[in-house]
């Protein structure tokens, strides 16, 4: 689990420019174990619409389209945060203390076919507590990564919940991906077999594909997958419509990667 504050906020200028949000607080930091990182729910809905508010900052001149809204959804702990890391800066924080305070976001350009398509992608608090909060911001989504944790089969029996709150909230066109995540883990660590994933998936019609944020097993593909379809769907210049998100995910995921750590246990 992490904070918002690990390397999050990715608007440039905005208030969490130069530091941490608001009730986040840095795993080194010895207060960061106390009560005073929860903020009560006005607070996160001021700090939210904050973040709303911040400019697309990815450092490049995109004037006329807004990014493409993408939410990372799944009970806490699946790895929502880590998988972001990893995707956004290549990189993988082991163990946090902390779970993400309400919802804080990242943006990234993905170049489709020479196409450069920019993903907002919103981290959210797996938490029911913060479950509100993060329902204002379904309606809005192009696109949601729906992820749980292959070491854990509560988060797994939890997606279908998460899909009927999806259905309850979110547009009816929404673009999913279902990830399993932890797929570096394996032996007696690992409770949801990849066929049961695959299963999953086929039942609620949404591509799926196991991740490894540790590894980077199929992180670039999990976002990738997502910026195609939404350019496939009109979305930044839209192409012909017939790119279809299960063969390309089906195609291009790569077996499972064991990290050492986990081989060992
Ligand atoms: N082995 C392994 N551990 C992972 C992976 N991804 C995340 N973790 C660990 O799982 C724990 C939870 O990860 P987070 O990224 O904070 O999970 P989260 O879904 O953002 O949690 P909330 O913020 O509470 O919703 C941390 O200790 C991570 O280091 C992974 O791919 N492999």
């Amino acid at each position: 689990m992490a904070s918002t504050a690990v390397g999050m906020g990715g608007g440039e200028g905005g208030p969490g420019a130069g530091g941490a949000p608001a009730g986040s607080a840095h795993p080194d930091d010895a207060s960061s174990m106390s009560d005073d990182v929860f903020e009560d729910a006005e607070t996160t809905q001021a700090r939210i619409e904050e973040l709303r508010r911040r400019p697309f900052g990815d450092g490049c001149y995109n004037p006329p389209a807004a990014p493409a809204s993408v939410i990372m959804l799944g009970d806490s702990g699946v790895g929502k945060t880590s998988l972001l890391i990893r995707f956004r800066d290549g990189r993988y924080v082991p163990s946090y203390f902390l779970s993400t305070v309400g919802i804080d976001f990242r943006n990234k350009v993905v170049v489709v076919d020479g196409t450069r398509v920019k993903l907002q992608i919103w981290d959210t608090a797996g938490q029911e507590r913060f479950r509100s909060v993060t329902h204002a911001y379904y309606r809005d989504a192009h696109a949601l990564l729906l992820l749980y944790d292959v070491t854990n089969k509560t988060t797994y029996d939890n997606i279908r919940a998460w899909l009927g709150e999806i259905r309850e909230y979110a547009q009816e066109d929404v673009v999913i991906v279902l990830i399993g995540n932890k797929a570096d883990c394996s032996g007696s660590e690992r409770q949801v077999k990849r066929e049961d994933g695959e299963r999953l998936g086929r039942e609620h019609n949404v591509p799926f594909m196991e991740t490894s944020a540790k590894t980077g097993l199929n992180v670039e593909l999990s976002f990738t997958a997502v910026a195609r379809q939404l350019k496939s769907r009109g979305y930044e210049h839209g192409d012909d419509g017939k790119f279809n998100v299960h063969d390309f995910v089906r195609d291009n995921t790569k077996a499972r990667s064991v990290c050492a750590q986990c081989r060992n246990m």
